[in-house]
């Protein structure tokens, strides 16, 4: 029977399955609620692992969600999108979720698409109404071949690995006696996104952790305000691990600013990542 889509993307039951068997999506528990030509509504449920101390919700989730549900909202306003990467992703970081907050609610609302890129903007809140992140990103779009759609693939079988957010984070304190600023991260298979290469949102989650892993101990505790990623070639899983280099381009007595790229195995730049932090003060 044909498969029923929008635009590009399997319709909501679909599309809920396929969350449910992914590595990366399904390992956050993401129940997909509404999908219509550039309209998209995502439900991530709040447990202790996506929080912090401080009850913000961990970067690594943060880029996840945003990366994924950006692709999903322009590629389903797209007819005969055969999906297509991200090409950059800036995330805001807002503020913490409100006491007794039990989901993560995910807006992704496109901007603009046409044949060959889309962007959208998502707003994450949760269910007490605390607006927790921003974000926007582009995408490319990859048209069908002779009129047939070539849907986004998302496993159709439980993988046996899922994605481990707290092992990325935990990447920022792993090698304390090393260079602060190179992080090495390894890559395995329950990174992947639908294309069978690494996930957008975690390399922005590697990238974060380079950041962290950089500004720990240098100039005071900052706060993360917003995070951006270029993404310039796709990182294949079987390639090797990844290297992160980060240099300061602002230090400043109220703003720092972090760039950090983002090398695969064979030496080509994959991504470069900037984020800009506020310095709390003391
Ligand atoms: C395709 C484009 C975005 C733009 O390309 P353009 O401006 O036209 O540039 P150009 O075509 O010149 O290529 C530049 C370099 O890239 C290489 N290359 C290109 N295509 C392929 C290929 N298929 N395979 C292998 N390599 C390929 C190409 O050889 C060249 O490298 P070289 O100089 O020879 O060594 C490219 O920059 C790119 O792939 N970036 C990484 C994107 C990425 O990984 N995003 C994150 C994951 S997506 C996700 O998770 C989100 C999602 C969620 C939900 C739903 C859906 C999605």
């Amino acid at each position: 029977m044909e498969q029923q889509t929008v635009g590009g993307v399997p319709d909501l039951d679909v599309l809920a399955s396929r969350f449910a068997g992914a590595a990366v999506e399904g390992a956050l528990g993401a129940v997909p609620l509404e999908l219509v030509p550039g309209r998209f509504r995502l439900q991530v449920p709040l447990t202790p692992a996506v929080l912090d101390d401080e009850g913000r919700v961990i970067p690594a989730v943060l880029a996840v969600v945003a990366d994924t549900s950006v692709g999903i909202c322009v590629h389903s306003g797209v007819p005969n999108s055969a999906g297509g990467p991200t090409v950059e992703l800036r995330v805001d970081h807002v503020g913490p979720v409100g006491p007794g907050a039990a989901h993560l609610l995910v807006a992704a609302d496109a901007v603009h698409v046409d044949t060959s890129t889309g962007s959208a903007r998502v707003v994450l809140t949760d269910d007490t109404g605390a607006l927790v992140a921003h974000g926007v990103g582009t995408m490319a779009v990859e048209q069908a071949v002779d009129g047939v759609p070539t849907r986004l693939r998302l496993p159709t079988v439980l993988p046996d690995v899922v994605y481990d957010f707290a092992a990325v984070a935990g990447l920022a304190t792993a090698d304390p006696g090393g260079d602060p600023a190179e992080l090495r991260a390894p890559l395995t298979p329950a990174m992947a996104n639908m294309r069978a290469q690494l996930h957008g949102g975690v390399l922005m989650a590697i990238a974060h952790a380079a950041q962290d892993r950089f500004q720990a101990g240098r100039g005071g505790p900052v706060r993360r305000l917003t995070f951006g990623v270029d993404y310039l070639r796709p990182v294949p899983l079987d390639g090797g691990g990844l290297m992160c280099r980060s240099a300061f381009v602002r230090h400043g007595r109220r703003f720092r600013t972090v760039r950090t790229e983002v090398v695969r195995a064979d030496g080509k730049v994959a991504a470069i990542a900037t984020g800009t932090s506020v310095v709390l003060s003391r």
